[in-house]
């Protein structure tokens, strides 16, 4: 360890949704007030910069609105990099595609960037390779992304620990996304259940589970997205990465968007016209329940056939997804050379503001604690 006096890190904050607030709210307080100062945050019109930090989480919005200037986000960027106390961590809490098309630049400028949002590292290989190579260990700017998948539940870190430490995946499989467990854990029960689909969808919107935009999720897009970013984490030899050069977009992947729905101009009339699709998925429940059986949304990566899918299945009212799962629940399995024939399996939480909150600042404190060991 090194004997170097602690260090404050500075920190900038894009994003001020439900995640952004409450990572706000948790580097605002003890422990990790003491590791970290917000000397900026961000929303889609305006960001706030305070090189001092003591950017706080109690009345942010109005210190915003009313200190603000109009959101620049390369002029955000460029005074982050010159803060005379060194390297900053830029935390991407938005849903956007264009944040994370400057994450090379950003890291390029000595920037560490931690992000619970998915685009960056799931869509276009290109990008992501340009990500990899502006970052550690190709150069000395650190990312991470627990929170990308499964919120704050550490599967990110178990992948890179099973891979890190040669052991040998074999497929990993589950619940991927909080919003389909919770809809369907409502929806599809063993006993009961006879909520309308529509109903269920926007409970999950408003307890904070979905995407910005619901259709990511019900398009099954947002477990498709994961499925890319656990994919790209295995070895090249295991499954390539070439197979997936345009991202989630390129994978099998079950839409819960009905056809009527595709062409909704706005998320706005998307949520209006929801009940339109209430009937097909009311017959998709009974003809479950005559066999005995649930429907759930799941995720899998099969190494040994190569494929990777985002699918609905059917479970019978005993199996683990079908009595296990509460909530906005994610379950993911790694079978594994070590783990096998019993996997590993990391269930709890995989969506709300406070535990996807957990995730991002759990990275931050690594991305200290390795700075704190190259005495910063
Ligand atoms: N909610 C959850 O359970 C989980 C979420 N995530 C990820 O966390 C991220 C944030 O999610 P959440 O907080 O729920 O989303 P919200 O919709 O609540 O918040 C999004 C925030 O991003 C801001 N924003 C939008 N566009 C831009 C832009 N171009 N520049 C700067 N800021 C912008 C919005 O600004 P404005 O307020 O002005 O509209 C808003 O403050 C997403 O990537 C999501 O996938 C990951 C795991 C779980
Ligand atoms: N919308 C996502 C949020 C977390 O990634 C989900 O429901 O899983
Ligand atoms: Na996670």
């Amino acid at each position: 360890m090194s004997g170097s006096a602690a260090r404050v890190v500075p920190v900038a904050l894009v994003g001020l949704g439900g995640v952004g607030a409450a990572i706000l709210s948790q580097l605002s307080s003890p422990p990790l007030a003491q590791k970290f100062k917000v000397v900026a945050i961000a929303n889609s019109k305006k960001y706030l910069f305070n090189k001092d930090g003591g950017i706080k989480s109690d009345g942010f919005l109005e210190q915003l609105n009313k200190n603000g200037v109009e959101l620049d986000v390369p002029g955000l960027i460029g005074k982050l990099s010159t803060l005379a106390d060194g390297p900053a961590i830029l935390i991407d809490s938005t849903a956007t595609d264009t944040l994370p098309s400057l994450y090379p630049t950003i890291l390029g400028m000595n920037i560490h960037l931690v992000t619970p949002n998915k685009k960056g590292f799931s869509s276009g290989l290109e990008l992501y390779q340009k990500i990899q190579s502006a970052s550690y260990p190709k150069t000395g700017s650190l990312v991470y992304g627990e929170s990308t998948v499964g919120a704050g539940l550490p599967i990110l870190s178990s992948l890179k620990d099973l891979v890190e430490t040669g052991d040998e995946i074999i497929k990993i499989e589950g619940v991927f996304s909080g919003t389909l467990s919770y809809i369907f854990n409502e929806f599809s029960k063993v006993e009961g259940g006879d909520v309308k689909f529509s109903e269920v969808v926007k409970i999950a919107k408003d307890k904070g589970y979905t995407e910005p935009d619901p259709r990511d999720d019900l398009s099954g897009s947002d477990v498709a997205r994961k499925l890319t970013i656990l994919s790209r984490l295995l070895p090249d030899s295991t499954l390539p990465h070439s197979t997936l050069p345009e991202g989630y977009a390129s994978l099998p992947t079950r839409s819960l968007v009905p056809a009527a729905l595709a062409e909704c101009k706005s998320k706005e009339e998307y949520m209006e016209r929801l009940e339109e699709g209430d009937e097909e998925m009311s017959q998709l429940r009974e003809e479950a329940r005559k066999e005995g059986k649930v429907v759930r949304f799941v995720g899998m990566i099969d190494v040994k056939s190569g494929k990777v899918e985002a699918k609905l299945e059917k479970y019978p009212f005993d199996h683990a997804f079908a009595t296990a799962l509460q909530g906005s629940d994610n379950i993911i399995s790694f079978t594994t050379k070590r783990y096998s024939p019993r996997p590993l399996i990391i269930q709890g939480s995989g969506a709300g503001a406070d535990v996807t909150a957990m995730g991002v600042t759990s990275d931050m404190v690594k991305i200290y604690e390795r700075m704190r060991l190259k005495a910063w």
